[in-house]
């Protein structure tokens, strides 16, 4: 690029707002390219079965505008994507201490289902976006069993953001169809270490929320709550979990991203993906086949396109 060239691309500045449907439709179709050299997880059986070519992606701004591609009927479980909406919950309803008494903030350079960073951390779940962590939360959660907890976390969601999140049964009695060992072995090691009370309740709650489900306009919705005040939830919560979804959103993959990319952003290994962009809006993107740390191939593509193109970088 020509040095004038390149300081007109370092003024530029375009913003949520200046996407046209003609550039997602674009990036739509190439990101089904980029998804066939993803896989699907294996331990879930129903997704395992997920069509691997479906695909939906849909972008909110604060003013309303919403631009959407691919099949955005499509629903899915939330799986890790749920975990920011957790933390944020426990924010509102415990405080931080009282979070941050159960989990820490340090990212992660093993991957979501690490035994052995639990154990190198003697116990201690290193933040609440991988799976320890999230377990950890999961047994704060109030109510006297998993479906109830879960119920209360939905309906609480479900009215800050006017989505419409729904237990998916089916998804459910997959996950349950399989033991999860790795699970299990986290929850077994919080418990000995003091950093869980209930291992059977933390667990089956985990497996609940995980399976709260949606389509794209479901989670961009969600989304929103962390773009900007909204109906009394404090600031700074939700600035605690856009600074932890930025620093350990992908797991492995969040510093790489970070630098890369630059918006904070949580996976699942649904294959759905959810990138908040502070002030401007949110974006949700749906594709089944993950790359090596378990997030969206397809999902991560999108961003990178949507953000570099728009300028929508948190870090200026
Ligand atoms: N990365 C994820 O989405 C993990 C969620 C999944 N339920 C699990 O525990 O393995």
């Amino acid at each position: 690029m020509s040095e004038s060239g390149n300081s007109v691309s370092r003024i530029s500045a375009k913003g949520l707002a200046a996407l046209t449907q003609a550039q997602l439709n674009d990036w739509a179709i190439q990101a089904q390219t980029h998804s066939q050299e993803g896989q699907l997880p294996n331990y879930i059986p129903l997704l395992a079965q997920a069509n691997p070519t479906g695909l939906a992606i849909q972008t909110r701004s604060i003013e309303g505008q919403i631009v959407s591609a691919g099949d955005v009927s499509l629903s899915f479980p939330l799986m890790s994507v749920v975990k920011p909406f957790v933390l944020l919950f426990l924010l509102e309803q415990l405080g931080a201490q009282t979070v941050f008494s159960r989990v820490g903030i340090q990212s992660s350079h093993e991957p979501y289902n690490s035994l052995i960073q639990l154990q190198t951390d003697k116990g201690w779940p290193r933040n609440p976006m991988i799976n320890s962590g999230a377990i950890a939360l999961a047994d704060l959660l109030p109510g006297e069993d998993a479906s109830s907890r879960c119920e209360t976390l939905r309906q609480w969601l479900n009215q800050r953001s006017n989505s419409h999140l729904f237990l998916d049964q089916a998804m459910l009695n997959s996950v349950r169809s399989r033991s999860n060992e790795r699970n299990r072995n986290l929850a077994n090691l919080l418990a000995e270490s003091g950093y869980l009370d209930n291992v059977e309740m933390a667990l089956d709650t985990y497996q609940h929320i995980c399976c709260l489900a949606g389509t794209v306009a479901d989670l961009t919705q969600l989304g929103m709550i962390l773009v900007q005040d909204y109906k009394n939830i404090l600031p700074k919560n939700r600035r605690i979990v856009n600074a932890l979804i930025t620093t350990c959103g992908l797991y492995e993959a969040s510093s790489r991203f970070a630098v890369q990319v630059g918006v904070p952003t949580k996976s699942g290994v649904s294959g759905a993906v959810l990138a908040v962009i502070p002030f401007q809006g949110a974006i949700a993107c749906y594709s089944p086949p993950l790359d090596e740390a378990g997030n969206s191939k397809a999902g991560l593509f999108l961003l990178q396109q949507l953000v570099q193109t728009l300028n929508l970088s948190v870090f200026g």
